[in-house]
């Protein structure tokens, strides 16, 4: 192409220029999102905290920055405008007090297949409160209550596991075998499915279920969406995403099958997809029903769809984070065999050999109590939640705009010394009502807070309290030569071990 008779461009070269300032200007023209907001931070950059994380870890840049710059720093997680909120009356404010009118929802910042679309972790407004609302009353305590036999019944398998591996390596794979407890747990009582993971790592389930875990493609994906916003709708429109697109079939057909085999009354398991069927009612069943008046949310009951998403969205959301919070708590009991002895102590004494309920776990044990709360605050399975500004709003001074993604740094907060002095000493008395009562409630968050705080929580805590208490009456967990002390944590993601962590189980005697 000759311009003004001046220069000659070819084509090609006139449309790859075009591009270019195309993607500069989509990647730049928010960059000033902070003039005027009263929210410090470093020079705006695309790239600059995505590059940051990658290299220091997600915790320790929070840390770094939140030291630089005060309790919020705004920046850029690609093109979002992501403000780092660390401090407790702040994270009450928009958790808590402002929730339902500013900050209802989560940033959906990467592809969510069709399939999970309706899970409580990606709904908004209405459509979440309608999910959350028929689903939360199946987590209350009595519910809760009907699913201990089933924990026992994995328990027994892990006793098992626990048993048979020890007989040939006293190193055993402490992340394996409470990933492995966990998967059943999460098969039996929200799939309805009996299976042992430890025996049978070729079961159909077990396959599939690893194929949903994240990895490097979710992370890829999640990158490219955060750069460019617009390619969520693109790879949804081709079903790309993070996971395998067989395994979530596979789960679909096993969900529907099973629902379809309790409307026939064939089988009565209390169990979650259970408790999910009978808290839908008779009436529309629309996968599609969206009306315009949320009065008439109240009219229908749970779809298919809904309850096959949330089955799936309660296999990710447990699956890992109860196996990690029972993988570090055997570790920091193994490092610290004088909390281990006075934990045996309370359990024996109140138990005398026999099998723990929900009562003796949440009301009985106060030393356990103390213990899990530690293991949760030294090692939140989850570093991080998030919350989408709805509507701009000043708070403490701060500006936050529409549209802009508020990171709550869990991790950084509990590790914060100015809330827990020594921060990396495991100290269960941190958590006397004295103590509780001396700090800030929003310094320790392992299960976020607010309306939209994980609704699994209880159930959570009581897998894993079962689960430790179950084994503590017939093991002593210790370290081997094999054991890295301290465990290194992975720097992205989940706190996951770097590695295999190695830790010994050995029968008691006493
Ligand atoms: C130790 C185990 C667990 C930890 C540490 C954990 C932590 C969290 C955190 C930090 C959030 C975000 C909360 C927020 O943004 O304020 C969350 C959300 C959620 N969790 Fe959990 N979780 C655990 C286990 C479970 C289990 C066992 C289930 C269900 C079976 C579950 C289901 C969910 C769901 C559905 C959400 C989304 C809630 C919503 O958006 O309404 N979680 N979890």
């Amino acid at each position: 192409m000759n311009i003004f008779g001046l220069i000659d461009i070819p084509i090609w070269l006139l449309l790859l220029i075009s591009i270019i300032v195309l993607i500069y200007l989509y990647l730049t023209w928010n960059l000033d999102i902070y003039k005027d907001t009263g929210i410090p931070g470093p020079p705006p950059s695309t790239l600059y905290l995505l590059k940051k994380m990658l290299k220091d870890g997600l915790v320790d840049t929070h840390t770094e920055l939140i030291q630089t710059y005060g309790p919020v720093v705004g920046l850029f997680m690609g093109r979002i405008p992501t403000c780092i909120v660390g401090d407790p009356d702040l994270i009450k404010e928009i958790c808590v007090k402002q929730a339902t009118s500013k900050f209802p929802d989560r940033l959906v910042n990467s592809s969510v297949p069709k399939q999970l679309e309706n899970s409580m972790q990606f709904l908004e407004g209405e459509h979440w409160k309608f999910v959350r609302g028929h689903i939360s009353p199946t987590f209350s305590t009595g519910k809760l209550k009907e699913t201990v036999p089933l924990i026992h019944k994995c328990c027994d398998t892990l006793m098992m596991a626990i048993e048979r591996l020890s007989k040939t390596d006293e190193n055993i794979d402490t992340k394996k075998l409470f990933a492995c407890f966990s998967m059943d747990i999460i098969a039996s009582i929200s799939f309805g499915m009996e299976i042992d993971s430890q025996d049978d790592p070729n079961n159909k389930f077990v396959k599939h279920a690893n194929s949903l875990m994240v990895n490097k493609k979710a992370v890829f994906i999640a990158m490219v969406c955060l750069i460019f916003p617009f390619m969520k709708k693109v790879f949804a429109y081709f079903n790309i995403w993070g996971g395998g697109n067989e395994a979530l079939d596979f789960f679909e057909r096993a969900t529907a099958a099973a629902i379809e085999e309790r409307i026939k009354g064939k089988q009565d398991r209390k169990d979650f997809l259970q408790l999910m069927i009978n808290a839908r009612k008779e009436g529309v069943i629309d996968p599609d029903f969206k009306p315009a008046n949320p009065e008439e949310w109240k009219n229908r009951g749970l779809t298919n769809g809904e309850i096959y998403a949330n089955s799936m969205l309660f296999f990710v959301a447990a699956y890992e984070t109860v196996s990690l919070n029972l993988t570090f708590l055997a570790y920091s009991l193994a490092i610290n065999p004088e909390i281990q002895d006075e934990l045996i102590g309370e359990i024996d004494g109140e138990l005398r050999g026999e099998k723990p309920t929900y009562d003796h776990v949440f009301n009985k044990m106060p030393y356990l109590d103390k213990v899990m709360c530690e293991s949760l605050r030294l090692f939140p399975p989850a570093q991080l939640s998030t919350r989408l500004t709805r509507e701009d709003v000043t708070i403490g001074g701060y500006k936050f705009k529409k549209g802009m993604d508020i990171h709550i740094p869990i991790c950084h907060l509990q590790k914060n010394p100015d809330f827990f002095p020594e921060p990396e000493v495991f100290n269960p008395e941190r958590f006397t009502e004295e103590e509780k009562s001396k700090r800030n409630p929003y310094t320790y968050i392992p299960f976020g807070i607010g309306p939209r705080s994980c609704v699994g929580m209880r159930l959570a805590m009581l897998e894993a309290r079962v689960a430790i208490v179950c084994l503590l009456q017939k093991y002593r967990i210790g370290t081997t030569e094999k054991t890295t002390i301290p465990v290194e944590i992975e720097q992205i993601g989940f706190t996951r071990p770097k590695g295999i962590l190695h830790l010994k189980f050995e029968k008691r005697s006493d």
